[in-house]
């Protein structure tokens, strides 16, 4: 079963922030307004070195050239080891398919309101336009529109979320989840390989893998220092693939390195991958799932498109005994992953914190 939570949720009334950027209001509504310790700190032409700070870069076409493979791989365990974000570069798939899938997002994101919302995001739920993670009428709110979609396995689609406009909105996005499943399929290799595992561990283990899609919306803020786009959090899934900007592009996301937020610079072509939840777990820690949100601009809009890549919701997992020892002991207690997505699903985005549900203490 797909997750949904089955307590009532009161959400109140939640602005739609495209909507709210047409009627110009003279301060920011207090409800999107964040608490001093949360709100940003902007870029200044006197921001020091975290600015110029930038997550890896690992090109995929050397990994499958014998001789650069080593290199390549080290650099991936490094990544994921010490960022737990990185670009890919030569990742194979198709520039036009890529800007098509931009393409009918913004197109999405432009239609009318009253269409959009023939497809609303219920409270509570991930699934469909709206803003997800919204549990109560005191929580304050991201300056973003999401459009979510369960995509394989089937069981997890809502027909009725799917739009009819723009036409080719369901086609292009059948063909780009195929195209990015491949990349996920190939990757979970690669980090098996990195690991020194057998490079389909993770594709034995993760059976009929569960596979998202979410578009988010995060329209120009008259005060960017206010407000978030999206709140600091980790990712549950396995692996996140994140697109952002082919067409264009502007900085919007952040992780926390060091407890410094860095921006990453994005990189025409390229796509972000994060390790998410589900793979820190795995790795007892070893590869770590880091927390990040997203910051919105004065003038300019941005778009993400962002895949969650995760296993089945019927297995249970827990640190592979090969990355378990006297020096690392288990950090994390045997689960359901069916169980770990409805605790995601039913919290609020909140740095690490959905985490703790499979942390052990004592040790
Ligand atoms: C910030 O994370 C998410 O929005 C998210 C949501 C994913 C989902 C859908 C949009 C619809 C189908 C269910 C699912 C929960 C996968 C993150 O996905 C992660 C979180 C968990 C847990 C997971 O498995 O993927
Ligand atoms: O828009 C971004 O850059 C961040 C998106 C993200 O982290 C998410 O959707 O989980
Ligand atoms: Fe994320």
């Amino acid at each position: 079963m797909a997750p949904v939570p089955s307590f009532p949720v009161k959400v109140g009334h939640i602005d739609d922030v495209q909507e709210l950027k047409k009627i110009k209001p003279s301060s920011i509504p207090e409800r999107f307004v964040r608490d001093m310790i949360e709100r940003p700190k902007l870029a200044t032409a006197t921001t020091p070195s975290s600015c110029n700070l930038n997550i890896p870069v690992v090109d995929l076409s050397k990994i499958s050239n014998s001789q650069d493979f080593h290199n390549e791989i080290m650099k991936l365990s490094t990544s994921c080891e010490e960022w737990g974000f990185f670009q890919v570069i030569n990742h194979g798939i198709d520039l036009d398919l890529l800007e098509k899938m931009e393409k009918i997002s913004m197109e999405f994101f432009m239609l009318p309101l009253e269409e959009k919302q023939k497809y609303p995001m219920a409270p509570g739920t991930v699934q469909g336009y709206g803003q997800a993670f919204v549990f109560s009428e005191d929580q304050k709110l991201d300056w973003c529109n999401m459009f979510a979609l369960g995509v394989e396995p089937h069981f997890i689609r809502n027909p009725k979320l799917w739009p009819t406009k723009p036409l080719d909105f369901s086609e292009t996005v059948d063909i780009y989840s195929r195209e990015i499943r491949k990349l996920c399929k190939n990757l979970l290799k690669y980090i098996a390989m990195s690991l020194g595992l057998n490079e389909d561990i993770f594709e034995e283990m993760f059976g009929v893998a569960v596979q998202a899609v979410r578009m988010n919306y995060y329209p120009a803020c008259p005060r960017p220092d206010l407000v978030l786009g999206l709140s600091p959090h980790s990712d549950g899934s396995a692996l996140t693939v994140l697109q952002q900007g082919i067409c264009s592009s502007s900085v919007g996301l952040q992780i926390l390195k060091d407890n410094v937020w860095v921006p990453v610079q994005p990189i025409p072509n390229a796509l972000v991958i994060n390790i998410g939840d589900t793979i820190e777990v795995l790795t007892n820690g070893r590869y770590k799932s880091v927390e990040h949100r997203a910051v919105t601009h004065q003038e300019k809009d941005r778009l993400s498109i962002v895949t969650f890549y995760a296993p089945s919701y019927e297995i249970e997992l827990g640190p592979l005994a090969e990355l378990v020892d006297e020096n690392n002991p288990c950090k994390y207690k045997r689960y359901n992953h069916g169980e770990y997505s409805m605790h995601y699903v039913t919290n609020k985005l909140q740095g690490k914190k959905t985490l703790e549900f499979a942390k052990i203490y004592d040790n």
